[in-house]
């Protein structure tokens, strides 16, 4: 028998408004169905009905009614209520048209820590329900009283031995306890009714908390949702695959916004299913149309804006070597580093050129992770915009992109620093959306995650997370404030960097002094504490601290590094040595180098009236 299409399905409580904003945003974002959270119902202005043929209109059937709470293992007068008030709601399911209805494991005062009962009371209700055509989903919670691991559920459901009773599994509840997911495979899967999904950072806290308000869209998180879906898939299940994710952020969030990040996570996942799955449900799980990305090649240049960057890039051994026929861009180049300086539009970094041997499969891919497309008015080659605003264009690694650009008179200076190539990018990002975006730049360009770290900064902690690919060609850091809060901070916006690469950073920082590049100055503090920690020989240290380079040392190897002033108000550049295969980013000393990025500004402050 041919299994029915996958379904793909999200939970209202995911998303932020009214229950009319909330089923357009999921319709919008492709999504097939929804569960209907209770309380979005009853706060809705729609009867049932209307809910129902709204539903019908944006192509959203309702798959399922939740949650219907604290209803098994009571006593019988309590239990006579209980079967009322679910009788009460089968009447709103039917208008709605839902057919099932989840039921959660209680945490009720009430309940008693008796299977038997629980299970023949569930039996009651799914024949109940059974009658008018629905089926009763019992879920554990993770803090349920006394069933609270999906084992204890279904040996319930299987007591409870009723063709309208099975189990929703959620990964949330099952994952944050740590469970074994080999149990799983002996559930039969017509017996599991509803499949929920959420993925969560890993946090040591209490269940409930981390559930009620920390949950992400898989791949966000820590859980392996990969392999419980296609755990849960092997068993054959056949009923959708539905979000349901309890965030902060999430429920204050533009709900068109969320639906997308949340559309283009179960994407990630289905793709990584259907690759590393079991057999069987690999072809299941596969997304049409969704080509596999071939590794970047590196970074073929990197577009910038800023105010006047010529002066600072001829200092540290840059060469203009061309300008855009037809646009305001210029392209600067040492070695195989490439800056596309483009006048006229505020200090950012606009796009990264990413070379590639198919262009335009890496960009189809990107647009089916539902990037938005750039302008052609931007770039010739295939291009899409990345969730931050960030420019992607991918072009060939021959470099036949670089045929537009004229090259200036001939008889230019060349005055080399010693940059070899672009080591990565540093971006900002807000923290509402960081998640999604570190997800889809992994996605868009087949990176993996890196460890990822905090440090305190002097203007609040940040959060860094980077990603590359398996050669280290391409490299992206990401970097949060993990709070906003007040006005006391200065008004950096979204810090961003270019880091190059050089073969030996102490001459190309010589070098770069010797052309008056401008370059950040370190205080003592830092190489006294160098000393302590490192050791390192003496003529060594007075090296970094006579030319304020910064040092780290990871299990591999060491790392030099020193930066520039900032460019206007938030860009700047970075230099970056790395030997035997320093892996990281030097975030320890990313603190020092924000205090002194303030310490100039105020130094340079213009002064006030
Ligand atoms: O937090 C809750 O109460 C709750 C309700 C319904 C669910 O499906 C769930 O996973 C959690
Ligand atoms: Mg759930």
């Amino acid at each position: 028998m041919r299994s029915p299409e996958l379904r793909l399905d999200i939970a209202t409580v995911c998303l932020s408004g009214t229950l009319d904003d909330k089923l357009a945003a999921a319709a919008a974002a492709g999504f097939d169905g929804v569960e209907i959270f209770e309380n979005d119902l009853l706060v809705s202005t729609w009867a049932p009905r209307e809910i129902r043929a709204r539903c019908g209109d944006l192509g959203l059937s309702i798959d399922l009614y939740q949650p219907f709470r604290d209803f098994e293992a009571v006593p019988p007068d309590v239990f006579e209520a209980n079967l009322r008030r679910a009788e009460r709601k089968f009447d709103v399911m039917q208008q709605l048209g839902a057919d099932t209805m989840l039921v959660c494991s209680s945490v009720s005062p009430d309940a008693v820590d008796d299977d038997d009962l629980a299970a023949e009371q569930l039996h009651e209700l799914a024949s109940r329900a059974g009658e008018r055509g629905i089926r009763i989903a019992y879920e554990a919670l993770a803090w349920g009283r006394f069933v609270n691991t999906y084992e204890h559920s279904w040996r319930i459901v299987r007591r409870g031995d009723h063709p309208a009773l099975g189990l929703c599994l959620d990964s949330f509840h099952v994952l944050s306890k740590g469970s074994d997911i080999a149990g799983i495979r002996v559930i039969p899967g017509a017996k599991i009714f509803f499949l929920q999904l959420a993925d969560a950072p890993k946090l040591r806290m209490d269940v409930l908390q981390w559930s009620r308000h920390h949950r992400l869209f898989p791949g966000q998180g820590a859980f392996d949702l990969s392999t419980f879906v296609g755990t849960v898939a092997a068993t054959g299940y056949a009923g959708p695959l539905s979000l349901e994710v309890f965030n902060d952020v999430f429920r204050q969030s533009d709900p068109a916004r969320t639906a997308a990040d949340a559309m283009r996570s179960l994407v990630i996942l289905r793709e990584d299913v259907s690759n590393t799955g079991p057999v069987q449900v690999r072809e299941r799980m596969r997304v049409a149309d969704l080509s596999t990305v071939s590794a970047p090649a590196g970074y073929a240049f990197v577009e910038l804006a800023a105010p006047a960057p010529a002066g600072i890039l001829a200092a540290m051994g840059f060469v203009h070597i061309g300008q855009h026929n037809t646009r305001p861009i210029q392209l600067w180049q040492q070695g195989d580093a490439r800056v596309a300086v483009r006048a006229g539009v505020s200090e950012r970094i606009g796009a990264l050129g990413v070379a590639t041997s198919e262009p335009l499969v890496a960009a189809q891919r990107a647009k089916r992770l539902l990037a938005s497309g750039m302008s052609d008015v931007d770039y010739d080659d295939p291009a899409v915009t990345a969730p931050d605003g960030v420019g992607i264009v991918f072009v060939r690694p021959e470099g036949d992109w670089m045929a537009d650009f004229t090259p200036p008179e001939p008889g230019m200076v060349v005055n080399t620093c010693g940059i070899t190539g672009i080591d990565h990018i540093s971006l900002t990002e807000p923290f509402d959306d960081f998640d999604q975006i570190a997800l889809f730049y992994r996605a868009a360009l087949g990176l993996e995650p890196e460890p990822e770290a905090e440090f305190a900064a002097p203007f609040g902690l940040i959060r860094s997370r980077s990603a590359s690919d398996r050669d280290r060609r391409i490299r992206i850091a990401l970097n949060v404030a993990t709070l906003r809060r007040g006005h006391w901070a200065p008004a950096v916006l979204d810090p961003q960097h270019i880091a190059f690469t050089s073969d030996d950073v102490v001459t190309t920082a010589m070098a770069m002094r010797a052309l008056g590049a401008p370059l950040l100055d370190i205080p003592g503090n830092y190489y006294d504490d160098l000393d302590a920690r490192f050791a390192l020989p003496p003529e060594r240290l007075d090296l970094l601290r006579s030319y304020s380079l910064l040092y780290d040392r990871d299990e591999h190897g060491e790392f030099l590094h020193f930066y520039t002033h900032m460019l206007g108000s938030r860009v700047f550049f970075e230099v970056v040595q790395r030997i035997d295969g320093y892996a990281g980013y030097g975030v320890v000393n990313s603190p020092v180098r924000m205090a002194a990025h303030r310490q100039f500004r105020l130094a340079n402050a213009p002064a006030r009236e």
